[in-house]
Protein backbone atom coordinates (compact mmCIF):
# COMPACT_ATOMS: atom_id res chain seq x y z
CA UNK A 1 0.00 0.00 0.00
CA UNK A 2 1.04 3.53 -1.30
CA UNK A 3 2.15 6.08 1.87
CA UNK A 4 1.91 8.69 -0.42
CA UNK A 5 -1.31 10.87 -1.43
CA UNK A 6 -2.61 13.77 -2.96
CA UNK A 7 -5.27 16.24 -1.50
CA UNK A 8 -7.22 18.67 -4.27
CA UNK A 9 -8.63 21.53 -2.62
CA UNK A 10 -10.86 24.36 -3.57
CA UNK A 11 -13.51 26.72 -2.49
CA UNK A 12 -16.35 25.03 -1.09
CA UNK A 13 -20.22 25.61 -1.27
CA UNK A 14 -23.21 25.43 0.87
CA UNK A 15 -24.83 22.34 1.94
CA UNK A 16 -28.14 22.90 0.11
CA UNK A 17 -29.93 26.11 -1.16
CA UNK A 18 -32.01 26.36 2.13
CA UNK A 19 -31.03 29.87 3.30
CA UNK A 20 -30.12 28.75 6.93
CA UNK A 21 -27.86 26.30 4.91
CA UNK A 22 -26.14 29.03 2.97
CA UNK A 23 -26.03 31.07 5.74
CA UNK A 24 -23.80 28.67 7.71
CA UNK A 25 -21.94 28.72 4.85
CA UNK A 26 -21.67 32.36 4.82
CA UNK A 27 -20.95 32.26 8.10
CA UNK A 28 -17.72 30.36 7.96
CA UNK A 29 -16.78 31.98 4.69
CA UNK A 30 -16.84 35.61 5.50
CA UNK A 31 -15.43 35.11 9.08
CA UNK A 32 -12.25 34.09 7.67
CA UNK A 33 -9.70 36.90 8.29
CA UNK A 34 -8.22 36.15 4.91
CA UNK A 35 -11.28 36.56 3.40
CA UNK A 36 -12.67 40.13 5.23
CA UNK A 37 -10.00 41.41 6.77
CA UNK A 38 -10.57 43.71 9.55
CA UNK A 39 -9.52 43.81 13.20
CA UNK A 40 -11.89 41.00 14.18
CA UNK A 41 -14.26 42.85 16.41
CA UNK A 42 -15.11 44.62 13.21
CA UNK A 43 -15.32 41.74 10.92
CA UNK A 44 -17.51 39.86 13.66
CA UNK A 45 -19.84 43.46 13.17
CA UNK A 46 -20.02 43.77 9.62
CA UNK A 47 -20.52 39.99 9.15
CA UNK A 48 -22.53 39.15 12.19
CA UNK A 49 -24.71 42.08 12.57
CA UNK A 50 -24.48 43.73 8.87
CA UNK A 51 -24.13 41.01 6.37
CA UNK A 52 -25.68 37.46 7.13
CA UNK A 53 -28.93 39.18 8.27
CA UNK A 54 -29.65 40.59 4.68
CA UNK A 55 -27.83 38.50 1.94
CA UNK A 56 -28.22 34.93 2.78
CA UNK A 57 -31.21 35.19 0.99
CA UNK A 58 -29.85 37.03 -2.03
CA UNK A 59 -27.19 33.95 -2.15
CA UNK A 60 -30.02 31.45 -2.08
CA UNK A 61 -31.85 32.58 -4.48
CA UNK A 62 -28.64 32.67 -6.85
CA UNK A 63 -27.34 29.47 -5.65
CA UNK A 64 -31.45 27.85 -6.53
CA UNK A 65 -30.46 29.47 -10.56
CA UNK A 66 -27.32 27.14 -11.15
CA UNK A 67 -28.20 24.14 -8.33
CA UNK A 68 -28.77 20.87 -10.34
CA UNK A 69 -30.12 17.33 -9.09
CA UNK A 70 -26.69 16.26 -8.29
CA UNK A 71 -26.15 19.63 -6.34
CA UNK A 72 -23.88 22.70 -6.69
CA UNK A 73 -21.42 22.56 -9.50
CA UNK A 74 -18.42 23.53 -7.87
CA UNK A 75 -18.75 20.59 -5.57
CA UNK A 76 -20.25 17.93 -8.57
CA UNK A 77 -17.68 19.05 -10.94
CA UNK A 78 -14.60 18.51 -7.81
CA UNK A 79 -15.98 15.17 -7.22
CA UNK A 80 -15.96 14.27 -11.00
CA UNK A 81 -12.22 15.77 -10.93
CA UNK A 82 -11.17 13.68 -8.12
CA UNK A 83 -13.13 10.24 -9.13
CA UNK A 84 -11.21 11.06 -13.18
CA UNK A 85 -7.89 11.20 -11.32
CA UNK A 86 -8.32 8.17 -9.63
CA UNK A 87 -8.59 6.35 -12.55
CA UNK A 88 -5.27 7.11 -13.66
CA UNK A 89 -3.69 7.70 -10.43
CA UNK A 90 -2.10 4.62 -8.39
CA UNK A 91 -2.55 6.51 -5.09
CA UNK A 92 -5.44 7.90 -3.26
CA UNK A 93 -7.12 11.22 -4.35
CA UNK A 94 -8.38 12.80 -1.68
CA UNK A 95 -10.72 16.18 -1.93
CA UNK A 96 -11.69 18.50 0.92
CA UNK A 97 -12.95 22.19 0.89
CA UNK A 98 -12.15 25.40 2.75
CA UNK A 99 -15.38 26.27 3.61
CA UNK A 100 -18.28 23.76 4.17
CA UNK A 101 -18.07 20.10 3.43
CA UNK A 102 -15.68 17.90 3.17
CA UNK A 103 -14.01 19.45 5.38
CA UNK A 104 -10.13 19.91 5.74
CA UNK A 105 -9.71 18.60 9.22
CA UNK A 106 -12.09 15.29 8.23
CA UNK A 107 -9.77 14.34 5.28
CA UNK A 108 -6.87 14.89 6.63
CA UNK A 109 -7.84 12.50 9.69
CA UNK A 110 -9.18 10.08 7.02
CA UNK A 111 -5.66 10.50 5.60
CA UNK A 112 -3.58 10.00 8.65
CA UNK A 113 -5.70 6.73 9.45
CA UNK A 114 -4.78 5.33 6.31
CA UNK A 115 -1.17 5.48 7.27
CA UNK A 116 -0.48 7.93 4.67
CA UNK A 117 3.57 9.67 4.86
CA UNK A 118 3.92 12.22 2.45
CA UNK A 119 1.10 14.30 0.89
CA UNK A 120 0.94 16.58 -2.65
CA UNK A 121 -1.18 19.32 -1.87
CA UNK A 122 -3.19 20.79 -4.54
CA UNK A 123 -5.14 24.18 -4.14
CA UNK A 124 -7.02 24.68 -7.56
CA UNK A 125 -6.12 28.21 -8.14
CA UNK A 126 -4.07 29.35 -10.36
CA UNK A 127 -3.22 32.72 -8.92
CA UNK A 128 -2.18 33.59 -5.35
CA UNK A 129 -4.54 35.66 -3.44
CA UNK A 130 -4.65 35.88 0.31
CA UNK A 131 -8.40 35.38 -0.12
CA UNK A 132 -8.15 32.00 -2.34
CA UNK A 133 -4.47 30.00 -2.06
CA UNK A 134 -3.30 31.57 1.57
CA UNK A 135 -6.46 30.44 3.31
CA UNK A 136 -6.47 27.04 1.80
CA UNK A 137 -2.99 26.69 2.37
CA UNK A 138 -2.77 27.89 6.34
CA UNK A 139 -5.96 25.76 6.82
CA UNK A 140 -4.43 22.64 5.15
CA UNK A 141 -1.03 23.10 6.95
CA UNK A 142 -2.53 23.84 10.72
CA UNK A 143 -4.29 20.31 10.31
CA UNK A 144 -1.52 18.46 9.51
CA UNK A 145 0.34 20.23 12.10
CA UNK A 146 -2.61 19.53 14.39
CA UNK A 147 -3.07 15.74 13.65
CA UNK A 148 0.45 14.58 11.62
CA UNK A 149 3.14 16.78 12.55
CA UNK A 150 5.61 14.14 10.86
CA UNK A 151 3.78 14.16 7.43
CA UNK A 152 5.82 15.63 4.53
CA UNK A 153 3.61 17.74 2.55
CA UNK A 154 4.63 19.01 -0.74
CA UNK A 155 2.36 22.15 -1.95
CA UNK A 156 1.29 23.14 -5.99
CA UNK A 157 2.23 26.43 -6.45
CA UNK A 158 0.27 29.23 -8.25
CA UNK A 159 0.53 27.92 -11.77
CA UNK A 160 -0.77 30.84 -13.57
CA UNK A 161 1.51 31.22 -16.08
CA UNK A 162 3.34 27.64 -16.30
CA UNK A 163 3.79 26.64 -20.34
CA UNK A 164 1.43 23.22 -19.74
CA UNK A 165 -1.59 25.22 -17.69
CA UNK A 166 -1.92 27.94 -20.43
CA UNK A 167 -1.32 25.12 -23.18
CA UNK A 168 -4.39 23.54 -21.09
CA UNK A 169 -6.40 26.36 -21.23
CA UNK A 170 -5.72 27.21 -25.07
CA UNK A 171 -6.72 23.82 -26.04
CA UNK A 172 -9.81 24.02 -23.82
CA UNK A 173 -10.93 26.80 -25.74
CA UNK A 174 -9.83 26.73 -29.16
CA UNK A 175 -13.27 25.17 -29.91
CA UNK A 176 -14.73 29.01 -29.02
CA UNK A 177 -11.67 30.70 -30.21
CA UNK A 178 -12.04 29.45 -33.89
CA UNK A 179 -15.41 31.22 -33.75
CA UNK A 180 -16.79 34.64 -35.06
CA UNK A 181 -15.84 37.09 -32.05
CA UNK A 182 -15.38 40.91 -31.49
CA UNK A 183 -14.08 41.09 -28.22
CA UNK A 184 -12.70 38.09 -25.44
CA UNK A 185 -13.15 39.49 -21.87
CA UNK A 186 -10.82 37.66 -19.52
CA UNK A 187 -13.32 38.26 -15.93
CA UNK A 188 -11.16 37.08 -13.39
CA UNK A 189 -12.96 37.02 -9.43
CA UNK A 190 -11.98 40.48 -7.90
CA UNK A 191 -10.02 41.43 -4.63
CA UNK A 192 -10.56 44.36 -2.14
CA UNK A 193 -7.30 46.79 -3.78
CA UNK A 194 -6.50 46.71 0.15
CA UNK A 195 -5.96 43.01 -0.10
CA UNK A 196 -2.99 43.55 -3.03
CA UNK A 197 -1.22 45.93 -0.81
CA UNK A 198 -1.30 43.71 2.14
CA UNK A 199 0.01 40.96 -0.48
CA UNK A 200 2.76 43.09 -0.72
CA UNK A 201 5.81 41.91 1.30
CA UNK A 202 8.00 45.27 0.57
CA UNK A 203 4.62 47.57 0.88
CA UNK A 204 6.05 49.67 -1.59
CA UNK A 205 5.12 48.37 -5.16
CA UNK A 206 1.62 47.28 -5.95
CA UNK A 207 -0.55 50.29 -6.77
CA UNK A 208 1.97 52.86 -5.70
CA UNK A 209 1.61 53.33 -9.87
CA UNK A 210 -0.06 52.85 -12.58
CA UNK A 211 1.43 49.80 -14.23
CA UNK A 212 3.61 48.65 -11.45
CA UNK A 213 1.78 44.88 -12.28
CA UNK A 214 4.54 45.61 -15.49
CA UNK A 215 7.51 46.18 -13.80
CA UNK A 216 9.69 43.21 -12.45
CA UNK A 217 9.56 43.00 -8.77
CA UNK A 218 9.62 40.48 -5.73
CA UNK A 219 6.15 41.16 -4.36
CA UNK A 220 4.53 39.63 -7.93
CA UNK A 221 4.99 36.13 -6.14
CA UNK A 222 1.72 37.57 -4.01
CA UNK A 223 0.40 39.67 -6.18
CA UNK A 224 -3.00 38.70 -7.32
CA UNK A 225 -3.51 41.31 -10.13
CA UNK A 226 -0.01 40.62 -11.77
CA UNK A 227 -0.76 36.93 -11.86
CA UNK A 228 -3.81 37.34 -13.68
CA UNK A 229 -1.84 40.05 -16.47
CA UNK A 230 0.54 37.39 -16.71
CA UNK A 231 -1.94 34.37 -17.50
CA UNK A 232 -3.77 36.62 -20.25
CA UNK A 233 -0.63 37.48 -21.60
CA UNK A 234 0.77 34.33 -22.38
CA UNK A 235 -2.78 32.75 -23.49
CA UNK A 236 -2.87 36.12 -25.71
CA UNK A 237 0.31 34.77 -27.09
CA UNK A 238 -0.35 31.60 -27.70
CA UNK A 239 -3.90 32.14 -29.16
CA UNK A 240 -2.32 34.90 -30.99
CA UNK A 241 -4.87 37.10 -30.10
CA UNK A 242 -3.90 40.48 -31.57
CA UNK A 243 -3.83 43.70 -28.24
CA UNK A 244 -7.59 45.05 -29.81
CA UNK A 245 -9.14 41.89 -29.65
CA UNK A 246 -8.87 41.29 -25.38
CA UNK A 247 -9.60 43.02 -22.65
CA UNK A 248 -9.37 42.28 -18.48
CA UNK A 249 -11.89 42.30 -15.75
CA UNK A 250 -12.74 41.73 -12.53
CA UNK A 251 -16.27 40.75 -11.00
CA UNK A 252 -17.77 39.58 -7.97
CA UNK A 253 -17.32 42.68 -5.54
CA UNK A 254 -19.26 43.06 -2.30
CA UNK A 255 -19.54 45.70 0.01
CA UNK A 256 -18.18 49.52 -1.00
CA UNK A 257 -14.22 49.34 -0.56
CA UNK A 258 -12.98 50.21 -4.25
CA UNK A 259 -11.66 46.63 -5.56
CA UNK A 260 -9.70 45.32 -8.80
CA UNK A 261 -10.95 47.57 -12.02
CA UNK A 262 -12.18 47.76 -14.44
CA UNK A 263 -15.49 45.98 -13.16
CA UNK A 264 -16.96 43.37 -15.19
CA UNK A 265 -20.58 44.41 -14.82
CA UNK A 266 -19.23 48.07 -16.08
CA UNK A 267 -17.41 46.21 -18.81
CA UNK A 268 -20.17 44.73 -19.71
CA UNK A 269 -22.60 46.96 -19.77
CA UNK A 270 -20.29 49.52 -22.11
CA UNK A 271 -19.04 47.36 -24.60
CA UNK A 272 -22.14 47.61 -26.86
CA UNK A 273 -21.23 51.70 -27.48
CA UNK A 274 -18.42 50.89 -27.94
CA UNK A 275 -19.23 48.61 -30.80
CA UNK A 276 -18.61 45.06 -29.45
CA UNK A 277 -21.76 43.02 -30.66
CA UNK A 278 -20.13 39.54 -30.80
CA UNK A 279 -18.57 39.19 -27.24
CA UNK A 280 -16.77 35.76 -25.96
CA UNK A 281 -15.90 35.37 -22.12
CA UNK A 282 -13.46 33.39 -19.92
CA UNK A 283 -13.04 33.06 -16.70
CA UNK A 284 -9.57 31.49 -15.55
CA UNK A 285 -9.22 32.59 -11.82
CA UNK A 286 -11.49 29.39 -11.23
CA UNK A 287 -10.69 25.65 -12.54
CA UNK A 288 -14.11 24.68 -11.95
CA UNK A 289 -17.54 26.36 -13.09
CA UNK A 290 -19.60 27.59 -10.29
CA UNK A 291 -22.00 30.32 -8.71
CA UNK A 292 -19.68 32.72 -10.10
CA UNK A 293 -19.33 31.85 -13.58
CA UNK A 294 -22.95 30.48 -14.21
CA UNK A 295 -25.14 32.40 -12.37
CA UNK A 296 -23.08 36.10 -12.59
CA UNK A 297 -21.36 35.59 -15.57
CA UNK A 298 -23.49 33.34 -17.86
CA UNK A 299 -26.44 34.36 -16.57
CA UNK A 300 -26.51 38.12 -15.41
CA UNK A 301 -23.59 38.82 -17.40
CA UNK A 302 -25.15 38.02 -20.59
CA UNK A 303 -28.51 39.87 -19.69
CA UNK A 304 -26.64 42.51 -18.90
CA UNK A 305 -24.58 42.88 -22.32
CA UNK A 306 -27.76 42.01 -24.60
CA UNK A 307 -29.96 44.31 -22.81
CA UNK A 308 -27.20 47.30 -23.57
CA UNK A 309 -27.23 46.30 -27.55
CA UNK A 310 -24.61 43.26 -27.54
CA UNK A 311 -25.78 40.65 -30.24
CA UNK A 312 -23.85 37.51 -29.38
CA UNK A 313 -22.51 36.49 -25.97
CA UNK A 314 -20.19 33.32 -25.88
CA UNK A 315 -18.82 31.57 -22.77
CA UNK A 316 -15.54 29.30 -22.62
CA UNK A 317 -16.45 27.06 -19.83
CA UNK A 318 -13.79 26.76 -17.45
CA UNK A 319 -11.57 23.64 -17.30
CA UNK A 320 -13.78 21.36 -14.88
CA UNK A 321 -13.43 17.47 -15.72
CA UNK A 322 -12.25 17.76 -18.88
CA UNK A 323 -9.40 15.33 -20.26
CA UNK A 324 -7.42 18.04 -20.73
CA UNK A 325 -7.03 18.76 -17.43
CA UNK A 326 -7.50 15.39 -16.11
CA UNK A 327 -3.97 15.19 -18.01
CA UNK A 328 -2.55 18.08 -16.19
CA UNK A 329 -2.82 17.51 -12.85
CA UNK A 330 -2.26 13.50 -13.72
CA UNK A 331 1.39 14.81 -15.07
CA UNK A 332 1.72 17.01 -11.77
CA UNK A 333 1.28 14.87 -9.34
CA UNK A 334 3.46 11.65 -11.36
CA UNK A 335 6.35 14.25 -11.49
CA UNK A 336 5.60 14.73 -7.55
CA UNK A 337 6.08 10.98 -7.50
CA UNK A 338 9.07 10.79 -9.14
CA UNK A 339 10.70 13.39 -7.58
CA UNK A 340 9.47 11.95 -3.81
CA UNK A 341 11.38 8.38 -5.16
CA UNK A 342 14.69 9.91 -6.52
CA UNK A 343 15.00 11.94 -3.30
CA UNK A 344 14.27 8.65 -1.00
CA UNK A 345 17.02 6.68 -3.32
C1 LIG B 1 -14.59 39.77 0.64
C2 LIG B 1 -15.21 38.88 -0.09
C3 LIG B 1 -14.62 37.93 -1.06
C4 LIG B 1 -13.32 37.80 -1.57
C5 LIG B 1 -12.10 38.64 -1.25
C6 LIG B 1 -13.32 36.68 -2.46
C7 LIG B 1 -12.22 36.20 -3.20
C8 LIG B 1 -12.20 35.06 -4.00
N1 LIG B 1 -13.22 34.14 -4.18
C9 LIG B 1 -12.83 33.18 -5.06
C10 LIG B 1 -13.59 32.10 -5.55
C11 LIG B 1 -14.96 31.93 -5.32
N2 LIG B 1 -15.81 32.77 -4.65
C12 LIG B 1 -17.08 32.25 -4.67
C13 LIG B 1 -18.20 32.78 -4.07
C14 LIG B 1 -18.21 33.87 -3.19
N3 LIG B 1 -17.19 34.78 -2.99
C15 LIG B 1 -17.56 35.68 -2.00
C16 LIG B 1 -16.78 36.71 -1.46
C17 LIG B 1 -15.41 36.90 -1.68
N4 LIG B 1 -14.59 36.18 -2.49
C18 LIG B 1 -18.90 35.33 -1.60
C19 LIG B 1 -19.70 36.07 -0.54
C20 LIG B 1 -19.29 34.21 -2.33
C21 LIG B 1 -20.58 33.42 -2.13
C22 LIG B 1 -21.66 33.74 -2.99
C23 LIG B 1 -22.30 35.06 -2.73
O1 LIG B 1 -22.98 35.23 -1.74
O2 LIG B 1 -22.08 35.95 -3.58
C24 LIG B 1 -17.06 31.02 -5.40
C25 LIG B 1 -18.28 30.15 -5.76
C26 LIG B 1 -18.64 29.14 -4.71
C27 LIG B 1 -19.74 28.21 -5.17
O3 LIG B 1 -20.35 27.59 -4.29
O4 LIG B 1 -20.03 28.06 -6.34
C28 LIG B 1 -15.75 30.80 -5.81
C29 LIG B 1 -15.21 29.62 -6.57
C30 LIG B 1 -11.50 33.48 -5.46
C31 LIG B 1 -10.68 32.64 -6.45
C32 LIG B 1 -11.10 34.64 -4.81
C33 LIG B 1 -9.86 35.40 -4.88
C34 LIG B 1 -9.10 35.52 -5.91
FE1 LIG C 1 -15.31 34.68 -3.89
FE1 LIG D 1 1.30 44.33 -8.90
Amino acid sequence: MSDQAVLLLNLGSPKSTEVADVRSYLKEFLLDERVIDAPTPIRNLVVRGLILPTRPPKSAAAYKRVWTDEGSPLLVTSFNQQKLLQEVVDMPIALAMRYGEPSIANVIGDLVSKGIKKLFVMPLYPHYAMSSYETVVVRVMEEVQQQAPNMETTLLQPFYKDEDYIEALVGRSQPWLEKDYDMLLFSFHGIPERHLRKSDPSHAHCLTTKDCCNHCHPAHATCYRHQCFETVKAFVAKAGIPESKYKVSFQSRLGRDPWLKPYTDFVLKDFPKEGVKKLLVMCPAFISDCLETVEEISMEGKEDFLEAGGETFEQIPCLNDHEIWISWMANRINAWARETAQQAS
